[in-house]
């Protein structure tokens, strides 16, 4: 079991307790304030919530969280250690060479700052890396890494192990890429409010109702590339580069940071979102965030695509009384209805991913599809025996009950957690050439496959399978 410790725990060092909590790790926090348990307890809370949804695979199993009143005890042993302390240089001045002596010799050392470089952090004797990521840490993938190679190399391979994307940066500077492209935003956004042109709120809509959403998918690059046309970039260039010397910028200029300035963000942030609570602002972004990931994974695109690649490393058991584990999941809070618990359409959706699962072991995969073969379901039989909840998991074993020539008769077991079983979906497909849209026989090798399941579950009970709607229970 690797373990993590997190130095300060509250918005980021919350996030990444969370993270890798959720990945399997063991963690352990230390952070001198009073409310940090309930405090990270409440981002755990969302987490656990908004996390597993991303994924169409089961998370491994959480760790073991633990809280230490003793910063040198929760750094014996972790495998990595991130340092998430105000963004103070002295306070990290002060934090980080405890770290390094208390730390294994092989720990990765991760700071969250936002701005400093590894050469203003380490002192001598220190060796930490940059690992600075983006809020709500448990979601969204992007970490930059700046700092001695070899480490940001090895750093960037235990985070890909948890889902996230790892972004080295090539030379050191001042807020490394990222922030340096907010905090333009930022400034300009402060002048506009300061000078009357617009409010917080109305900020916020010329990026949510438009460039917000082109960035997740393209970002800047390959959406301006797009507004160039036929022509692409050079001409795009050519078009808005004169804009570079109008007024169209004030990005040399700061306004003054005085109280005036902070009175007046935060008395219009107040009128625009004091009606909700930072927990339910994060829910609402989270839920939203995991809605805008989840349509990414369809193309692969941005952070879908590295949560597309993290599911293919989420190892499953392969093995179920006998039978081929071909789902496990959990149950994200989408698939909820107002009864508070899965609703019926989700039941044919695992079970459904269970059949796509089961194609692919007999040899009718993406390969096989694209050279115009398939299978299609023309019946389903769905019993719902218990309820099921958002974050259960869900394993689903699949037993073939005939699988001669054109015809497939899968039934899939639905089983919960807590080894209750949940469902049962009887599945009846028919083989189809993509081409003419009509049943045909399998190929050699996929037949050759199934005979083997057919074979090896012969003779197996299937309780329940060949039931109808409405025929007494005991018939
Ligand atoms: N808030 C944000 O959006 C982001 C912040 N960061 C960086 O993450 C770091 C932490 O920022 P936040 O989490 O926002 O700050 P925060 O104020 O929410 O949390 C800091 C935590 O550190 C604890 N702390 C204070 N002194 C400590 C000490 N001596 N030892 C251990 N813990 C101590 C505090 O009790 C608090 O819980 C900063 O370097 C910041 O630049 C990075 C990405 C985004
Ligand atoms: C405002 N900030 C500089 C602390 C922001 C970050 O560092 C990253 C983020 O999550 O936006």
């Amino acid at each position: 079991m690797s373990k993590a410790a997190i130095i300060g725990g509250g918005v980021i060092g919350g996030g990444w307790a969370a993270r890798f909590l959720l990945n399997g790790w063991d963690v352990a926090v230390f952070d001198p304030d009073p409310q940090a348990e309930r405090k990270i307890g409440e981002v755990l809370s969302n987490a656990r919530r908004a996390l597993p949804a991303l994924y169409d695979r089961a998370l491994p199993p959480e760790g073991r969280l633990t809280f230490h009143a003793d910063m040198t005890e929760a750094v014996a042993g972790a495998d990595w250690i991130q340092e998430s302390v105000p963004e103070t240089l002295a306070l990290k001045h002060r934090i980080l060479p405890t770290i390094q002596a208390a730390a294994s010799p092989d720990a990765v050392i991760g700071s969250s700052t936002s701005g400093f470089k590894p050469s203003e952090l380490n002192g001598p004797g220190t060796r930490a890396i940059v690992a600075h990521p983006f809020n709500p840490v448990y979601l969204l993938p992007l970490v930059e890494l700046v700092g001695d190679p070899a480490t940001c190399a090895r750093a960037a391979e235990i985070l890909r192990g948890i889902g996230m994307y790892p972004l080295i940066v090539r030379k050191e500077i001042d807020a490394h890429i990222a922030d340096r492209l907010l905090e333009a935003i930022w400034r300009e956004a402060l002048w506009l409010v300061k000078d009357g042109i617009a409010t917080t709120e109305e900020i916020d809509e010329s990026i949510r109702m438009g460039f917000g959403i082109r960035w997740a998918q393209m970002g800047l690059f390959e959406t301006y590339r797009i507004a160039g046309g036929e022509a692409g970039m050079a001409h795009f260039m050519a078009q808005f580069g004169p804009a570079l010397s109008w007024p169209w910028t004030r990005l040399m200029d700061v306004p003054e940071f005085n109280d005036e300035l902070v009175d007046l963000i935060a008395d219009q942030s107040d009128a625009q979102s004091g009606h909700l609570s930072i927990r339910e602002l994060e829910r609402l972004r989270d839920d939203n965030v995991v809605g805008m990931i989840r349509a990414l994974k369809r193309t692969s695109s941005g952070a879908g695509g590295v949560v597309c690649a993290h599911e293919e490393r989420l190892a499953a058991p392969s093995e179920r009384d006998g039978l081929p584990i071909t789902a496990m999941r959990q149950v994200p809070v989408s698939w909820t209805d107002y009864n508070s618990h899965m609703n019926e359409t989700h039941y044919l959706e695992a079970a459904s991913q269970a059949t796509d699962r089961f194609m692919e072991m007999i040899g009718a995969d993406a390969a096989y599809i694209a050279s115009g073969r398939s299978y299609f379901t023309v019946e389903n039989h769905i019993r719902y025996l218990d309820e099921v909840h958002a974050g259960d998991r869900l394993t689903i074993t699949t037993q073939v009950l005939a699988g001669q020539g054109k015809r497939l008769h899968l039934f899939h077991r639905l089983w919960r957690g807590d080894d209750t079983l949940a469902a049962t979906v009887e599945t009846m497909l028919l083989h189809t050439d993509l081409s003419t849209r009509r049943t045909s026989e399998p190929d050699a090798a996929v037949s050759e496959r199934l005979a083997g399941w057919v074979a090896s579950h012969a003779g197996r009970a299937a309780d329940g399978a060949g039931r109808f709607v409405g025929q007494p229970a005991g018939m």
